[in-house]
């Protein structure tokens, strides 16, 4: 999908929501567990109940490796139920030595056919780009993110003066277009967004750390739209773990209409 594509969508959806599918068997709803594949059919009723609101949906890798080849079918089976409208991420925050990222690389966008994938950046350039030579695919490499952890290093001077996250920003520019490269700015730093603005003002951005873990919407939105909304805001576990009784879809779906309302609200006074 191009960046255009994706503006395209937002608009039409006047959602900018990125449902996360951290599909876990011990939070999913009991009645579930008897079926032939639990995973799967749990993310088919979320799919149904909030594609109507969302423009991606993130998969995060490590919920479905965790259950060995049993999982990689439940996320293929889950990959090709996804309305092909909608965006796909592979939350697998790979990178690595060129020729294994290459491999990395042909197995989320040959093999399983995402949009775009997640990737650390800390190998620098040839652990990036081999990501990068696929025609319509998305690198989301991690600039700042929202995990307490993510001080330890990210917000680091250097000694050009730059912090390490804004390092990230500007070196790997010189990798990959707009239409090929997005940041993953937690959104539990809202106010780091202003920052980030300044060195990639046209990226689009994926936002997580709203519902759970307690980021604001609103100040997302404040700090971080630009004149192509720029944003994709995930929330994970607000969402499909907003019930584990028989009503976990529709309660899904109500946590989902929620955030896009929100969302249809801030794009009418940010978009520009
Ligand atoms: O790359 C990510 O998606 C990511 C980056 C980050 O900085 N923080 C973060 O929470 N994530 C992912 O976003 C999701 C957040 O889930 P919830 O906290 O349940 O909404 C998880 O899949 C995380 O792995």
């Amino acid at each position: 999908m191009t960046r255009k594509e994706l503006f395209e969508q937002i608009k039409k959806k006047e959602s900018f929501l990125c449902v996360g599918l951290d599909t876990d068997l011990s939070k999913i709803p009991p009645h579930l567990l008897d079926t032939k594949d639990p995973i799967f059919e749990f993310n088919k009723q979320i799919i149904d109940a909030t594609a109507d609101y969302c423009v991606a949906y993130k998969p995060n890798i490590a919920f479905y490796e965790c259950l060995g080849a049993k999982g990689w079918e439940s996320l293929q089976k889950t990959l090709e139920y996804i309305p092909k409208d909608i965006f796909t991420i592979a939350d697998a925050k790979r990178g690595d030595i060129g020729n294994t990222s290459r491999m990395y690389a042909q197995a989320f966008f040959e093999n399983m056919n995402f949009d775009s994938v997640t990737v650390a950046p800390y190998m620098g350039n040839d652990s990036v780009t081999p990501f990068l030579e696929f025609d319509n695919k998305w690198v989301i490499l991690l600039a700042l993110t929202s995990n307490q952890g993510g001080l330890d290093f990210q917000m680091h001077e250097l000694t050009n003066g730059k912090r390490l996250f804004e390092e990230v920003l500007t070196k790997s520019q010189e990798w990959g277009s707009t239409d090929q490269l997005m940041y993953v700015v937690g959104a539990t730093r809202a106010e780091s967004l202003l920052d980030i603005r300044k060195y990639a003002p046209d990226h689009f951005l994926l936002v997580p750390g709203v519902g759970a873990q307690g980021g604001d919407l609103a100040s997302v939105a404040k700090y971080g739209m630009n004149d192509h909304c720029g944003l994709l805001v995930n929330s994970s576990r607000g969402i499909i773990y907003a019930s584990n009784g028989e009503d976990f879809d529709e309660q899904a779906q109500n946590a989902a209409q929620t955030l896009q309302q929100e969302m249809k609200v801030l794009l009418a006074e940010y978009l520009k």
